[in-house]
């Protein structure tokens, strides 16, 4: 069903010339200014329980930081345990509901729900997918994946100093619409998401009951947990369809520098298409952050490639790992990835003319400290098992706008980034 729209769309823009820009689904755009007689939904019904839920999760949280910054570490150790069978002991409001008992949702549903919140914010901006199909007709569908460090609600109003954004721009319950609205109009079929500090509350309720299985693994100490009114920790999020892929193995991986154990973390997931019982790797990961760090950045992504050798046996299984790096790709961390033994490429070098440049940005806000411009994502794959078939196009300088990111039109700091692959013919041996 969550397919459909989208099979659609790609079918009737098969019909393009190889190279020009492909459209994504028109009905999935917010129209500019809603008229008047706009319809609205009587109650909005599915963002109406999650809500509920967020606030419970609220109430919690402002409990735990009235208590002391002890309850709130107290609160990440308990909000770490939820994703394991010890659930069932904790508070309901922190239980991840159990999927089997939800109703399914139909996006388009949940879509004009989220346009009624957010009817009186400018439109979503355009972007384009890029074909980049390459000569290999691909006889299965393409695997669709989206990478994207949405910004914790904590960090964004409390932390990160986004100096020329309003605060009613960071309002949460709007906020998550235009994220929810983003991951609906590309419909991925595997979600890598950084800075997750709703998970229980907003994305693994709303996202099972659109078909996707979730998992969540939170930093060990968030720096939301200093911020009062924090939601919980912040953390990685890994969320694939249930009707493409079979889960075959998941590790949840404390990343470590120099032997030691380190604040950031990654998951990776060994997945079978359900279509061709092709297997891979999927990973994603969030490297530390702030500029003095390189050297530890490094170490943490020599630690993730041991551990990505190892999930894929001598890189046996194509991977494809998403992450923010927060490293540009002069840093020695990305050099460390672009020559592997894992035969990794950058997907997003592949919108460059010559197909070896990162794009000028992937992250561009301002600070107290000035302006931050940044390529710090990535989405790398096996480049001998793999190809992208296409790739969204980042925003124009003109879109994001005079006062950068986060905004009224684009809820977080950082883009998403969004591909297209498909398995290459027969490559065993030439991973
Ligand atoms: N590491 C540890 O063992 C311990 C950590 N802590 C707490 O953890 C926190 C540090 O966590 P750590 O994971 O190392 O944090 P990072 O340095 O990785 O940064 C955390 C977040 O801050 C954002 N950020 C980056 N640059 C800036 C900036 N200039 N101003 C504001 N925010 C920025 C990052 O966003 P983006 O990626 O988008 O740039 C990132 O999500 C501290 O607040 C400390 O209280 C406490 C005890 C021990
Ligand atoms: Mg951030």
């Amino acid at each position: 069903m969550f397919h459909s729209p989208r099979r659609l769309c790609s079918a009737l823009l098969q019909r393009d010339a190889p190279g020009l820009r492909r459209l994504p689904a028109p009905g999935l755009r917010r129209p500019l200014s809603p008229p008047a007689s706009a319809p609205r939904p009587a109650s909005p019904r599915l963002l109406a329980a999650v809500s509920a839920a967020s606030g419970a999760a609220r109430s919690c949280s402002r409990t735990a930081c009235s208590m002391g910054t002890g309850t709130s570490r107290l609160y990440s150790a308990l909000a770490k345990t939820l994703n394991s069978s010890a659930a069932s002991q904790h508070p309901e409001y922190l239980v991840s509901p159990d999927p089997e008992h939800l109703e399914p949702i139909d996006p388009k549903e949940l879509l004009e729900e989220c346009r009624a919140v957010l009817h009186t914010r400018p439109p979503r901006f355009q972007r384009d997918f890029v074909d980049l199909r390459t000569d290999c007709p691909s006889t299965h569908p393409p695997i669709r994946v989206m990478q994207w460090n949405i910004l914790a609600q904590a960090l964004g109003e409390g932390k990160d100093n986004f100096v020329q954004c309003p605060v009613e721009a960071l309002k949460w319950e709007e906020r998550k619409c235009l994220i929810l609205e983003e991951i609906l109009a590309y419909q991925p079929d595997i979600l890598c998401l950084q800075e997750v500090d709703h998970y229980f509350d907003t994305f693994q309720p709303l996202l099972s009951r659109l078909g996707y299985q979730g998992t969540f693994f939170p930093k060990p100490w968030s720096p939301c947990l200093d911020v009062e009114h924090n939601n919980g920790p912040d953390g990685c999020a890994l969320f694939f369809l249930q009707n493409r892929f079979k889960l075959v193995n998941s590790a949840n991986i404390r990343l470590t520098a120099m032997t030691l154990k380190t604040n950031q973390v990654a998951i990776a997931q060994t997945l079978e298409c359900k279509e061709s019982g092709r297997q891979f790797c999927i990973a994603v990961t969030h490297l530390k952050a702030r500029t003095g760090w390189e050297r530890f950045r490094s170490a943490q992504g020599c630690d993730l490639l041991q551990n990505l050798q190892n999930i894929t046996q001598g890189a046996k299984i194509p991977l494809i790992v998403c992450g923010d790096f927060n490293a540009e790709p002069t840093e020695e961390v990305y050099k460390h990835f672009a020559s592997s033994s894992l035969n990794l490429n950058s997907a997003y070098k592949l919108l460059s003319a010559d197909g070896q440049s990162e794009p000028p940005y992937t992250t561009w806000k301002i600070r107290t400290s000035g302006e931050c411009r940044h390529t710090l994502d990535y989405i790398w794959y096996s480049k001998h098992a793999l190809n992208v078939r296409s790739a969204l196009d980042l925003l124009t300088e003109e879109q994001i706008g005079p006062n950068r990111l986060p905004s009224f039109n684009y809820p977080s700091d950082h883009l998403s980034l969004v591909c297209d692959f498909s398995f290459t013919e027969e490559t065993d041996g030439l991973l």
